[in-house]
C-alpha cells in the first residue's frame, strides 16, 4: 500500500490570519466576564493550593524533627494540620477542573457559533468546495475547536499556574538551601541558593531537549488531523453514494481508496509514535539520572551540621516541587506541537472564510426592475477559460425561456451566475428586485426528516398546511405518498431519481416563485410524466417565469423563446 497525496489550494504562512485573530474575538465579546471571573477563580484555587503545599513543605520538616526526638504530642499537632491542608490540596483542584471545562464548553460554543454562521451564510459553504480552498471545513468545526479550546485554556492556565509556583518555590528553596561553600586554595568559594542554580540548569538543559527532539511533532501533529478527516470523509461519501457504488460494483476499488487513505493515517501515526517515543525516552533517561541529585546536594548542609533532618526533608522536597513545576514546559510540548498545529487548520478555515467573503466578482450582480438580464456577460471557469457569452439577453416577467447548448458549453453556468453562485467572468446580472426567484438542479438535496418538512424546504414545515402539501404531491404525480407527509425516513435514499425530481417539482408549487429555473430538473421522468409537470407547472404558477435548461426537444413546446449557448458566445 503507498500513500497518496490530495492537492489543496492552501495558504502561504504569510496569507494566514494571526493566532490572536482565531483567540482574542471570544474575549472581547459579551462573554468576556463570565470567562474572565472564571479565570479568576481558577488561578485563585491554584494560588490557594500552590500556598497550601508551601504550608505543607513547613509541616514535614517539623514533622520529621519532631519524629527524630520523638516529640508526641508535636508529632499529633503537626500530623492533624498537615491531613487539614492535604486535604485542602485534594479538594481545591476538583473545583478548578470543573471551572477550566464549564470555561471550555463556554469557549467552544462561542467560536462553534461564530463559524457554523460564517461557514453557511451566503454560500461560503459552497465556494469552500467549489474552489477547493480547504478540505473537511466540517470537521475542522466539530472536531478541531472542541480541541483547541480545550487545549488553550489548559495550558495558558497551566503556564500563569507554573509562572506563580515558580516563583514561590523558587524564593522557598533558596532560603532553605542557603550557600555552599567549596574550598578553593586557602580560601573558600561560597554559591549562594546553589539549589536553585541546579535546579535551573537540570531545567533548562530538558526543556532544550524536549525542543530539540520534540519540534518535528508540530508537523506531525497537523497532519494528523489532516489525514484522518481525510479518512473519515471517504468512508462517509462512501456510505452517501452507496448504490451508485453498488450499480458500478465500485466496492473493491473504494477499499482500495480507503485503505490508500488509511495508509497516511498509519504513516504518519507511526511517524508520531517514533518521534513520541524518542521524546520520551530521553526525557525520562535524563530525569532517571538525575534523580539522586537533591539529596547529594542538600548532603555537605546536613553533614557540616547547618541544616537537620527535617531541613533536609523540607530541603528535597522543596527541590522536587520546583523541579516538577519546571518539568511542565518540556512535559507540555507535546501538547504545545498539538495546539499550533490545530490553531493552523483553524487559521486555514479562517483564510478560506475570508477569501470566500471578499471572492471579487467579476460578474456584478444587481436587483432592479421587474426583468432578469444579462448585459455584455462573458462566462468562464476559474482558471480564465471563457465559456459562453450572451451580449445581450433578456427574460421579461412571465416568458418561458429553454436554454439549450452541447454539454459543457456552459448552461448550468449561466443559472449558477444567475444565483449569484458563479463569479468567474465579466458583464452584468440584473434581476427582478422583489420577485421570489428558486432554482431547481437536475438533482435536489432533500433532508433527512418528514416528508412534509422535504417538501417544505427550505422553509420550515409548517409554514404549509397539509392540505397544500398534499395538493402539491398529487399534481407532481405523487399522489401514493400523500399519506406519508409524517413519515420520516432518508428520502433521498428511498426515492427514486424520478420520484425525486417530481417532490422537487411538488416543492415549487407550494413555494410559488415567480422566477423559476430548473436544470435538467425533470430529465429522469419519462416523456408523460415529464409533459403532466410542466402541464402542471403552467396551470397551477401562469404568471411565473420559467427558464429551463434541457436537452429534450419536446420540452420546447412548453417554452417561447429558446437561447443556444455554443462555446465562447450565446445566441
Ligand atoms: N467548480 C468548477 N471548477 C472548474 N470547472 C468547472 C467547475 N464547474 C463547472 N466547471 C466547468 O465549466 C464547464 C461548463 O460546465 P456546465 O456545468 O455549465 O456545463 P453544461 O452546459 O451545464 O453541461 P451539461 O449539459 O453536461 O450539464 C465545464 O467544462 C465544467 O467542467
Amino acid at each position: 500500500m503507498k500513500a497518496q497525496s490530495i492537492n489543496k489550494a492552501l495558504p502561504s504562512d504569510g496569507n494566514r490570519p494571526g493566532v490572536w485573530q482565531l483567540i482574542r474575538p471570544f474575549w472581547v465579546s459579551s462573554e468576556k466576564w463570565l470567562a474572565l471571573l472564571l479565570i479568576a477563580i481558577i488561578l485563585t484555587i491554584n494560588f490557594t493550593t500552590t500556598f497550601a503545599f508551601v504550608a505543607l513543605n513547613k509541616l514535614h520538616g517539623r514533622l520529621t524533627d519532631a519524629l527524630v526526638a520523638l516529640d508526641w504530642p508535636l508529632i499529633s499537632g503537626t500530623m492533624v494540620k498537615s491531613l487539614g491542608i492535604g486535604t485542602i490540596t485534594v479538594l481545591l483542584p476538583m473545583v478548578s477542573v470543573l471551572a477550566i471545562n464549564y470555561l471550555t464548553l463556554r469557549w467552544r460554543t462561542w467560536m462553534t457559533v461564530r463559524y457554523v454562521e460564517r461557514w453557511t451564510q451566503g454560500s461560503a459553504y459552497y465556494q469552500l468546495e467549489r474552489d477547493n480552498l480547504i478540505s473537511n471545513g466540517d470537521q475542522r468545526i466539530a472536531e478541531d475547536i472542541n480541541l483547541f479550546t480545550d487545549i488553550s485554556i489548559n495550558l495558558s492556565t497551566n503556564i500563569i499556574n507554573v509562572v506563580v509556583n515558580v516563583v514561590t518555590f523558587t524564593i522557598m528553596l533558596w532560603g532553605l538551601s542557603g550557600a555552599l561553600s567549596i574550598p578553593l586554595g586557602g580560601r573558600a568559594l561560597s554559591i549562594p541558593g546553589y539549589m536553585v542554580i541546579a535546579v535551573y540548569v537540570y531545567s533548562f538543559s530538558h526543556l532544550a531537549l524536549a525542543h530539540w527532539l520534540g519540534k518535528v511533532l508540530i508537523g506531525v501533529n497537523m497532519n494528523k488531523q489532516t489525514v484522518e478527516a481525510d479518512f473519515r470523509f471517504l468512508g462517509m461519501q462512501v456510505r452517501e453514494n452507496a448504490e451508485q457504488i453498488a450499480f458500478f460494483g465500485g466496492g473493491g476499488r473504494e477499499g482500495r481508496r480507503l485503505l490508500s487513505r488509511f495508509v497516511r493515517v498509519r504513516d504518519n501515526t507511526l511517524l508520531m509514535m517514533r518521534k513520541t517515543f524518542k521524546l520520551n525516552f530521553f526525557q525520562s533517561m535524563f530525569s532517571q539520572v538525575f534523580s539522586p541529585l537533591p539529596t547529594l546536594l542538600a548532603l555537605p548542609l546536613l553533614l557540616s551540621g547547618k541544616i537537620t533532618m527535617g531541613g533536609l526533608t523540607q530541603i528535597t522536597m522543596a527541590y522536587g516541587m520546583l523541579l516538577s513545576t519546571l518539568a511542565f514546559f518540556p512535559q507540555a510540548y507535546q501538547s504545545f506541537t498539538n495546539w499550533i498545529a490545530l490553531a493552523n487548520r483553524l487559521r486555514d478555515m479562517l483564510w478560506a472564510l475570508n477569501k470566500a467573503r471578499d471572492q471579487p466578482a467579476g460578474i456584478r450582480l444587481e436587483s432592479r426592475g421587474s426583468a432578469l438580464c444579462c448585459e455584455g456577460l462573458t462566462l468562464r471557469r476559474p482558471d480564465g477559460a471563457a465559456l459562453a457569452h450572451l451580449p445581450r439577453w433578456r427574460v421579461l416577467a412571465g416568458e418561458r425561456w429553454v436554454v439549450r447548448g452541447r454539454s459543457g458549453s456552459g448552461k448550468s453556468t449561466l443559472l449558477r451566475a444567475c444565483a449569484g453562485l458563479w463569479p468567474f467572468g465579466e458583464g452584468a446580472i440584473t434581476r427582478p428586485q422583489t420577485a421570489r426567484i428558486l432554482f431547481l438542479p437536475q438533482k435536489s438535496y432533500i433532508p433527512v426528516g418528514t416528508l412534509k418538512s422535504a417538501l417544505a424546504y427550505p422553509d420550515e414545515p409548517d409554514a404549509f398546511t397539509d392540505l397544500q402539501c398534499r395538493q402539491a404531491l398529487a399534481d407532481c404525480c405523487l399522489a401514493e405518498r400523500t399519506d406519508s407527509l409524517t413519515q420520516s425516513d432518508r428520502w433521498q435514499q428511498v426515492l427514486s431519481g424520478g420520484e425525486q425530481q417530481r417532490l422537487a417539482m411538488a416543492r415549487v408549487l407550494l413555494h410559488r416563485p415567480d422566477f423559476i429555473f430548473l436544470d435538467e430538473a425533470t430529465s429522469a421522468l419519462d416523456p408523460e410524466t415529464e409533459r403532466r409537470l410542466y402541464q402542471a407547472l403552467l396551470d397551477r404558477l401562469p404568471g411565473s417565469t420559467i427558464i429551463s435548461v434541457a436537452h429534450r426537444k419536446e420540452l420546447e413546446h412548453f417554452h417561447q423563446h429558446i437561447l443556444t449557448l455554443t462555446p465562447g458566445q450565446g445566441s
